[in-house]
């Protein structure tokens, strides 16, 4: 085939959400939040830049002490090299992002379910889903330390935001109060499954198929050789075929994306855009890979409305409802 030819057929093969689509190069934005008092207004134009014109970016010098990303990793690991039977007892109620599952989540985009298990920690909602601190004596602490770093991280971007929008920070600090029964954000521990003794014929599957997130902002780590992570900024997409780019892991780095929940309350200035997590290619390590993702979602009752109110109020609750509806009729989130 010459090349003209080999990209029609391309092009009529690799089309919709959940298809193998294109690979396209291209940088995401590395953002340096160092000395974030006095830097404040640089770094916030260039947080919006990348939130409105590709919706992921990356940011460097945090302030989330290592040591602690490490621990949260050999936590995770620690829990999912558990019996199935041990992990069994804290069960992943679906709607809740509360507690263990193995290969549950289904991905409308593919239709499949993703070669992963996760373990989703959403502070009210924990009781009975804690392993046994006879078992894991660190695991708690270890786990609710790490989520008020990300809480805080992620109250910082979006205070950024709060003020290119011309609103208060309050609206988003308050909209995602830790302190309230009504706080629904979600720290999850994911580990894709090892492929060393896998068939040809699953890798055909993702790890993680095509979505965009519910959220508002979600701060992904990631461990530097564990790579796969694709993202897809809408924008490049060449028709129905979507460009996708690879985002490898780096240490000291935690990879960003606005969620559909901010793409709103912001009047859709924010972009949600899909991503997703590949199998390895050949020549890539073919061991399991650990992430762990933070998504800052608004509470409950938390009334969305952006500032030029291009969409009627609406609870993050019901949002959330009307989202999850939408997922079982088939469309893609
Ligand atoms: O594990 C990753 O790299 C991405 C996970 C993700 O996108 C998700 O859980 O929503
Ligand atoms: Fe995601």
């Amino acid at each position: 085939m010459d090349a003209m030819t080999h990209d029609l057929a391309e092009l009529r093969k690799e089309t919709g959400i959940g298809a193998t689509g294109v690979t396209i190069d291209r940088d995401v934005p590395v953002i340096d939040m160092s000395d974030f008092g006095t830097r404040r207004a640089d770094i916030t134009e260039e947080l919006w830049q990348a939130a409105t014109e590709i919706g992921f970016f990356q940011l460097k010098n945090h302030g989330i002490p290592q040591e602690l990303i490490d621990t949260a990793f050999a936590q995770s690991a620690q829990l999912f090299a558990k019996p199935e039977a041990t992990k069994a007892k804290m069960p992943l109620k679906p709607g809740t992002n509360a507690g263990w599952e193995y290969k549950a989540q289904v991905r409308p985009s593919t239709g499949t379910a993703d070669q992963k298990e996760s373990y989703q920690i959403t502070l009210p909602r924990m009781a009975g889903l804690w392993p046994d601190t006879a078992e894991m004596p660190d695991f708690k602490a270890s786990m609710l330390a790490f989520e008020r770093h990300n809480w805080a991280l992620a109250m910082r971007v979006l205070s950024c935001f709060a003020d290119k929008l011309g609103v208060s920070p309050a609206v988003f600090i308050d909209g995602h109060d830790p302190l309230s029964d009504q706080y629904q954000s979600t720290l999850r521990l994911l580990h894709y499954l090892d492929m060393k003794d896998a068939k040809p014929e699953d890798f055909k599957f993702w790890r993680a198929g095509a979505h965009t997130d519910f959220d508002c902002l979600t701060l992904l780590h990631q461990r530097s050789g564990q790579g796969g992570l694709q993202v897809c900024p809408g924008k490049d997409s060449d028709g129905r075929v979507l460009g996708w780019t690879d985002v490898p892991p780096q240490d000291g780095i935690i990879t960003c994306n606005i969620g559909d929940m901010l793409m709103r309350w912001s009047d859709d200035q924010l972009l949600s855009n899909l991503h997703r997590v590949r199998m390895p290619k050949e020549g890539e390590s073919l061991d399991a890979r650990y992430s762990i993702a933070y998504f800052a979602q608004a509470n409950m009752d938390t009334v969305l409305q952006g500032p030029a109110q291009k969409y009627e109020p609406i609870t993050a609750h019901d949002y959330i409802q009307m989202r999850l509806g939408a997922n079982f009729a088939g469309k893609a989130g």
